[in-house]
């Protein structure tokens, strides 16, 4: 090779090499990067993930709002209002909750009370009982389970001398509580709240169901299935796990999120009855559960006035 021919191969090969410094190179100088820009789109990446894993590891979950074990003094779950309950509440503006919520305390009403108010329904149903695992007792209209009917404890001789004023003096003074109790957590004047029918004992056991009255475990929404419903409140009056097995009651959620409540001697629950509180009762599989259901309305003319005693 001639030494002009070596010159003209090397020219060749530096200007290749610049020309390749040149594409590499940005045209207008190095790119400037953004740390927050970074920083911004990992956060995003990160919440997202976040979300996702929470949102699958809540869908078909139960939370056990109140175990039976625990001593609650006030625990509360607030929750969206749902439309029917909003839009019918219109009509009684004293008495549209703060917030729609579910409230459990174990501390409103004392031992002694609960003993008294269980001590009614065991001896009130004694006298009735229906066919199937479920039965009620209503103080206020007499009304007893019995068969695949109901029937009047009242006009029953012996059951005229079964409760004592006490009794109802007892009853009424758990309502009262329940009451103001219910107005202060929703915030609500307390007058402006009635009670309402039905309130009544129950006694669930294990017999299959003869009856739809029977079919406690079939979810409900309360304003539904009593018309007059705007508050709905629950004392159990014995144990989940000792006297009874199944019987837990349950807030049945969007995307079958559960929050269970364990039955507790004296627990009280309270919570608006529209659908955002639609609940069923686990079927008790054995023993025999006690509970009252006291509930409230906001319509003055669907008031009930507390029972009294005849004779
Ligand atoms: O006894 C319970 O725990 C709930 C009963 C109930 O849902 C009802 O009376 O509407
Ligand atoms: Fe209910």
């Amino acid at each position: 090779m001639s030494q002009d021919s070596k010159k003209l191969k090397r020219k060749n090969s530096k200007e290749v090499e610049l020309s390749n410094e040149k594409l590499s190179k940005p045209k207008y100088g190095r790119v400037p990067s953004f740390p927050h820009q970074k920083i911004w789109s990992r956060c995003i990446l990160m919440i997202g993930v976040v979300t996702i894993v929470w949102y699958n590891s809540k869908a078909g979950k139960e939370i056990i709002f109140a175990k039976q074990k625990d001593v609650i003094s006030m625990k509360n779950q607030i929750i969206e209002c749902s439309n029917d309950f909003k839009n019918d509440l219109i009509k009684y503006p004293k008495c549209m909750p703060d917030k729609c919520a579910r409230i459990v305390t174990d501390e409103l009403i004392t031992s002694s009370e609960t003993n008294v108010l269980l001590n009614i329904a065991i001896d009130g149903l004694k006298y009735g009982g229906s066919d199937g695992g479920a039965s009620i007792l209503d103080l206020h209209s007499g009304a007893l389970s019995k068969g695949s009917t109901f029937i009047n404890i009242y006009s029953i001789k012996k059951a005229q001398k079964l409760f004592t004023h006490n009794d109802f003096s007892v009853y009424k003074n758990v309502k009262n509580k329940i009451q103001h109790a219910i107005a202060h957590h929703f915030g609500i004047d307390v007058n402006k709240l009635y009670l309402t029918k039905p309130t009544f004992f129950s006694r669930i056991n294990n017999k299959p169901a003869k009856t739809t009255h029977d079919e406690y475990w079939l979810p409900h929404v309360d304003k539904i299935t009593y018309e007059h419903f705007h508050y709905t409140s629950l004392l159990y009056l014995n144990d989940f796990d000792k006297d009874f097995q199944g019987g837990r009651f349950i807030f049945i959620d969007k995307h079958n999120v559960n929050t269970t409540i364990e039955p507790r001697k004296g627990r009280v629950s309270m919570f608006t009855s529209g659908s955002e509180n639609l609940h069923a009762v686990e079927r008790v599989t054995s023993g025999t559960r006690y509970a009252l259901t006291i509930s409230f309305t906001c319509n003055i003319e669907a008031g009930i006035t507390d029972p009294v005693l005849i004779g």
